[in-house]
């Protein structure tokens, strides 16, 4: 399994404003693109990824539940975004997560001021991790290795865990100034 650092790629890379930007990436990609779109595609019950169940603080077996959606920016797909919840939060502090539909999970995250972000990871993933293989299956093709981040939000305690897979359309999106 592939591993998570606290380093984002150098200056040097194209990459680097959209992985390290710590506000919303739905807000930045809103600013840098027309036609902005969230596509839900799964939101169920699931057993985490093994990488994901230990960082949420949860034993193997425990279901969570997991919200996929797709952001398309300019008519592409640009983010892959998994994100997973403890089913005991969804009638707490995360009870906004089932009714959030087409709506970015960002305006439950930085709009409330009792969710704190933890420090972001990075990894760059290819065919050995779940999520690059959930993305050739979404989008039906393969990918060169793809740069992923994952941080951990908090309120009252309780996490959500949001993982972004970052796709190369990406790229074309305008560039920061
Ligand atoms: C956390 C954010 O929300 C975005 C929207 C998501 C969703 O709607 O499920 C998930 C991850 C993010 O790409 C953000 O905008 O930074």
């Amino acid at each position: 399994m592939n591993r998570w650092k606290r380093l984002a790629p150098s200056h040097a890379d194209p990459w680097r404003p959209w992985l390290t930007s710590r506000g919303s990436l739905t807000w930045r990609i809103v600013e840098r693109s027309r036609g902005f779109r969230v596509e839900k595609i799964a939101q169920r019950f699931r057993i985490p990824n093994e990488d994901e169940y230990f960082a949420l603080g949860r034993p193997t077996h425990k279901r969570a539940l997991v919200r996929e959606v797709i952001l398309h920016a300019d008519g592409q797909p640009v983010v892959l975004a998994h994100s997973i919840a403890a089913r005991r939060d969804l009638s707490g502090v995360w009870r906004a997560l089932r009714g959030l539909g087409n709506r970015p999970l960002a305006e439950m995250l930085f709009t409330d001021p009792l969710v704190k972000r933890s420090p972001i990871e990075f990894s760059r993933v290819d065919s050995r991790h779940p999520l690059w293989r959930r993305a050739r299956q979404v989008f039906g093709r393969t990918f060169p290795a793809l740069w992923v981040r994952r941080s951990l939000f908090r309120k009252r305690g309780r996490p959500l865990m949001v993982t972004e897979v970052f796709l190369p359309a990406m790229l074309e999106l305008r560039p920061w100034t």
